[in-house]
Parts: C-alpha cells; structure tokens; sequence
C-alpha cells in the first residue's frame, strides 16, 4: 500500500477568501505546491498575491477557507503554534527589507539569534558561510547594508532567508529594482539555494524572465481566483487568454487595467 503522506502536498489552499471592508481580494483560492516544487505566482498588481502569501504565513487572518501546511489546518492555530510553523518558513521580502541599524552579518544571524537562541559567535558562523553561499565574501559581513549595491542587498537578504535552511521560503517579487543581468544572478543564485536546502518555494513576480527560470510550475491570479496552474515550460501555449496577455505583457486582451486612481 502507497503512505498517503507521500502524495501530501506541503501547502493547501482550499476556497480562501480575504477582503478589506467591501474590497474582495481574495475570492476562493484554490493552490497546492508539491513538497520541493518550486511555484512562481504570477499577476497584476494589487491582485492579491502579497495578501495570499500573507494568509499563509497567518500575518493576515483568512475569512473563509482553509490553509494546510504538512496536512495541518493553520488559520486556527494559538500563538504558539504558529511560531512553531513560522520555524518552517523562510522569506525574501520585496526591497530585501533589512536593518541598517544592523551589520550585514547581524542582519544574516537575526532569526538564529533572536528566533532560536544561538550563541553570537556561532550565528555568526553560520551567517558568513551564508553569505558565502550566495557570493558574498566575508568582509561584506562587517559592513552596513547601507554601504552595499542594491544586488548586493538582495544577496544578503537571500542569505538571511536560507540561515534557518527553511523547509519552504517565499520570495516576494525578487528581482524588482535589479538591472536584467543582476537579476539573472539573483534568479540563478534563488534556484541554486532552493535546490540545496530541498525547499518548497513560491515565488510572486512580475517579471517572467524571472518566472521562466525560477518556477516548475506557474500559477496565474486573477479577480482574487487562480485561473490557470501549468508546467512552466507551457506558460507561452497556456491556451488562457489571460495569461496569454499577461505573459506576453499586452495592453489589449480580456485583462482591463484601471488607469485611472482610485
Ligand atoms: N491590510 C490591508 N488593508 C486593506 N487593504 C489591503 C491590505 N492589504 C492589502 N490590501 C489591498 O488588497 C489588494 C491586493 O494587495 P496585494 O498587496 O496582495 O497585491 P499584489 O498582487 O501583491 O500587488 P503588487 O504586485 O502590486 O505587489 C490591494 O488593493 C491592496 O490595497
């Protein structure tokens, strides 16, 4: 007889649903990523790819649905429940989102020191090999985030979000702000890290360049709802109009920007 647990997705999203007074952002999403997949979400702005990730990291409460991480229901977890979850995750923020407060290496060490307790001396071991994971050398560790390039910046933060060697990390528009070639390093330097640790990724971007390199597999947002999921390599013969415009990023197509403010 095959474990069930084998076929276990490692997240679960089923009929999740999120709005803001009588904004409905999320309208039933419906996902699974497979353990050690690596998932780009993709989706114009303000569709509600940071608030879904939000919903699963439990930083926003769901309305309606359910979460399943490892087959466990976490929209109901107690405090300490959830921290425990947390431990599984890592997190690329958008902009890197980093202590200036903090040298480099602090920055690296944060979690292990502040989340697990580790000796300073030992975080800082661990936060130098990290660097060097991702390119850095350790003279960088000694610097303020201020002094560094904004791929540099990424790396670090990159860095940061591997420390733990998280069983899943999320990666919030990894490459805004990069020129392409830097952006192909931090791409590169994303698929190489996920690979090592074996984690599952999900990825939010716009940039497909990124999506192309990053995902196996990508799912498209639309009017709070996936409408499509397929194997990265069909995202150019989707047979979805929508991803179709969005992938080949056309003005014209079933997707209607709003171009005036709000
Ligand atoms: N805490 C909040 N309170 C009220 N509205 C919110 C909140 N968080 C998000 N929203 C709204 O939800 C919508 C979706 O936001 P979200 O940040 O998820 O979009 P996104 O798809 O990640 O966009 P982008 O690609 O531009 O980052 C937006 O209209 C936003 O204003």
């Amino acid at each position: 007889m095959t474990d069930p647990k084998i076929a276990l997705p490692k997240i679960a999203l089923k009929g999740v649903r999120k709005q803001f007074g009588p904004k409905k952002v999320l309208n039933g999403i419906d996902l699974e990523v497979g353990k050690g997949e690596s998932l780009v979400v993709i989706g114009g702005s303000g569709t509600g790819k940071s608030v879904m990730l939000k919903c699963i990291l439990g930083l926003l409460a769901p309305d309606a649905g359910s979460i399943m991480v490892d087959g466990v229901e976490t929209t109901k977890l107690r405090t300490r429940e959830r921290e425990k979850l947390l431990h599984k995750f890592g997190m690329l923020f958008q902009g890197a989102a980093l202590f200036d407060s903090l040298k480099v290496w602090e920055n690296v060490a944060f979690g292990l020191i502040q989340g697990e307790h580790m000796p300073r001396a030992q975080a800082k071991e661990i936060a130098i090999a990290k660097l060097g994971a991702v390119g850095l050398s350790p003279d960088v560790a000694e610097l303020s985030p201020a002094e560094l390039s904004g791929g540099m910046q990424k790396r670090v933060g990159l860095a940061r979000a591997i420390a733990d060697e998280p069983e899943i990390i999320f990666f919030d528009e990894p490459t805004t702000g990069l020129d392409p070639i830097m952006a192909d390093v931090i791409n590169e330097l994303i698929v190489q890290c996920v690979k090592d640790l074996g984690a599952t990724a999900v990825t939010i971007t716009h940039d497909m360049a990124s999506a192309r390199k990053i995902a196996d597999r990508v799912a498209m947002i639309y009017e709070g709802r996936i409408i499509w999921t397929g194997h990265a390599g069909d995202i150019d013969h989707s047979g979805n109009a929508h991803v179709d415009q969005f992938v080949h990023g056309r003005a014209e197509g079933p997707i209607k920007m709003q171009v005036r403010a709000l």
